[in-house]
């Protein structure tokens, strides 16, 4: 676990673009920006050259798409294999709505992506393994969840994410879990799509995003944890304003002392 890697973001503070959804850009903007990185939107694919060239790594949010964005996230997505920009993709409710599956097997078509970040439902949907998602939330199933997470990097060639209480990342052949984190998390709306970008903002200072993701989900999980312990009454609307407080200030060394991993 490099976790170091967070100082390097810290010094570098590379451009994230990203297309948002409209109900978490201010949360996924706001974060990026707290961590250390340089957060930029965009909703008119006639920039989406410029946009893309500019930044350092990009990620498409697919939580809440009209068809014209669908074509700017697929010319966006093209454009940063074209330019070789490290590319993150979220599966908002992909196993929940048949319509976003279709149109997240077009784009996944369209482009390769080198990290997809989901929750269970989203992974378990493509994975092609079965499952019950509830909307934008994980849902239900009784799958092993290393598994599903494995089986769809090997399908997608790439590394995958699988968020929740336990966070699985793997790029098909090595597998870290990542133990931290909080139920406040869940409490939040957004809190996926702002890790979903933290993840983007790790991959644009190490080309190994296997590493990359793994470290972008402890210090999301371990701030996050770091925060609810600090108060065991707080509630949901305390946690999001401590959150990016701590997303701003927590260290490197801070972090170490609760790392926990397998
Ligand atoms: N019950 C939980 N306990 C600890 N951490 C959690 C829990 N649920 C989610 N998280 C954390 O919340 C963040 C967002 O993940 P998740 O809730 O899976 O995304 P989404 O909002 O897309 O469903 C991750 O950092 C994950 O580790
Ligand atoms: C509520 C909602 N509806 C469409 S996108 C969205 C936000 C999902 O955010 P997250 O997956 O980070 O909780
Ligand atoms: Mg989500």
């Amino acid at each position: 676990m490099k976790l170091s890697l967070l100082n390097d973001l810290r010094q570098q503070n590379p451009i994230v673009f990203n297309i948002s959804n409209f109900v978490t850009v201010q949360d996924v903007a706001n974060g990026i920006n707290a961590i250390g990185a340089s957060p930029i939107m965009s909703e008119e694919v006639a920039e989406a050259d410029e946009m893309v060239q500019l930044a350092q790594a990009v990620c498409l949010n697919l939580g809440a798409f009209t068809e014209p964005q669908i074509k700017h996230i697929k010319v966006t997505g093209q454009l940063a294999n074209k330019y070789h920009k490290p590319l993150v993709i979220d599966p908002v409710a992909v196993g929940a709505v048949a319509y976003r599956a279709k149109v997240a097997e077009d784009l996944l078509t369209a482009f390769q992506p080198d990290v997809i970040r989901g929750n269970a439902g989203e992974i378990a949907a493509l994975a092609g393994v079965d499952w019950q998602a509830k909307g934008i939330d994980a849902g239900s199933g009784s799958g092993n969840l290393v598994s599903i997470a494995q089986s769809c990097a090997i399908k997608r060639r790439c590394t995958v994410i699988l968020s929740g209480p336990t966070d699985v990342i793997t790029d098909g052949k090595r597998t870290v879990q990542v133990l931290n984190g909080t139920p406040l998390f869940q409490t939040h709306v957004g809190s996926g799509d702002m890790l979903s970008s933290i993840v983007a903002a790790f991959c644009a200072v190490d080309p190994d995003y296997f590493e990359a993701a793994q470290t972008a989900c402890l210090v999301f999980a371990g701030i996050g944890q770091r925060v609810a312990q600090s108060d065991p009454q707080m509630g949901s609307g305390t946690f999001i304003i401590k959150l990016m407080d701590a997303l701003q200030q927590t260290t490197v060394a801070q972090l170490e002392e609760l790392a926990a991993y397998d």
